[in-house]
């Protein structure tokens, strides 16, 4: 059996036996694990070197934001742990994404391992469009999303971090090479949690999601195995490959 890629569970825990359950119940299933803050503050490049022995690849989903040359050396010091993606802030702007992406290119090539895929966020998920009025903005958040998208194409990111709801309004604007990887999943009648921009596994796919990050709805599940079994069923049922 080979693992569907584009499925991505975040491993929002805090200690390595956690990990290793999770990591043991899903087996051959998963192969794509997403290291965020929580765990990674918790446990360091632990996580890593444990999920690279075990074959499968990691999304380390720190959301870089800081000044261009802060951005550049920390995600340059990032690229020397072999993951497979890597995330910052767009908010951080067109020259701080620039940077990060030169830093990148030019560790690997030094250290002659493939480059991560630079994952520029735009506007979490959790945010709905009450929150994002409050926060001052004019616009709809689809707007920014996409503005945002078209700003990290430009500025050399391989893909964005979006709502599943933007989805093919991304893909609209930016075309078929830019990677869209999308949290705030949830199959029909999962917890929608503190998420509100949201979509089932097969409607992510069909708005044209590259990638799809799903946490809690597998993770805290009774049976983790089945959860992710059925969102893998799911996912293969839809019949997209993007
Ligand atoms: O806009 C964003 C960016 C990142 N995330 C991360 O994805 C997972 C989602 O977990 P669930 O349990 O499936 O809600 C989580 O690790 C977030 O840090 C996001 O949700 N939204």
């Amino acid at each position: 059996m080979q693992a569907d890629k584009r499925l991505i569970v975040a491993l929002d825990v805090n200690d390595m036996n956690k990990v290793c359950e999770i990591v043991e119940a899903l087996g051959e299933w998963v192969a794509f694990y997403k290291v965020g803050m929580e765990l990674y503050y918790s446990v360091g490049v632990t996580v890593i070197n444990y999920l690279k022995s075990m074959g499968k690849e990691v999304f380390l989903d720190l959301k870089l934001h800081d000044i261009p040359n802060t951005v550049a050396h920390a995600a340059g010091i990032l690229t020397g742990l072999g993951v497979s993606m890597l995330t910052l802030h767009t908010g951080g702007g067109p020259a701080m994404m620039r940077a990060a992406a030169m830093a990148v290119a030019e560790k690997a090539a030094e250290l002659g391992i493939p480059r991560p895929k630079l994952i520029g966020v735009t506007v979490l998920t959790s945010i709905n469009e009450n929150e994002w009025t409050a926060l001052g903005h004019k616009t709809p958040v689809a707007d920014q999303v996409v503005h945002l998208a078209k700003l990290a194409q430009g500025a050399g990111m391989d893909g964005v971090v979006a709502s599943p709801r933007e989805a093919a309004l991304i893909r609209r604007a930016c075309g078929d090479n830019l990677l869209v990887v999308t949290p705030g999943i949830r199959p029909v009648g999962a917890n929608q949690d503190d998420q509100n921009r949201i979509a089932t596994p097969a409607a992510a796919l069909a708005a044209g999601a590259t990638h799809l990050v799903i946490g809690r709805p597998i993770t805290a599940a009774p049976n983790i195995a089945e959860a992710a079994r059925k969102v893998i069923r799911e996912m293969a049922e839809s019949g997209l490959k993007f």
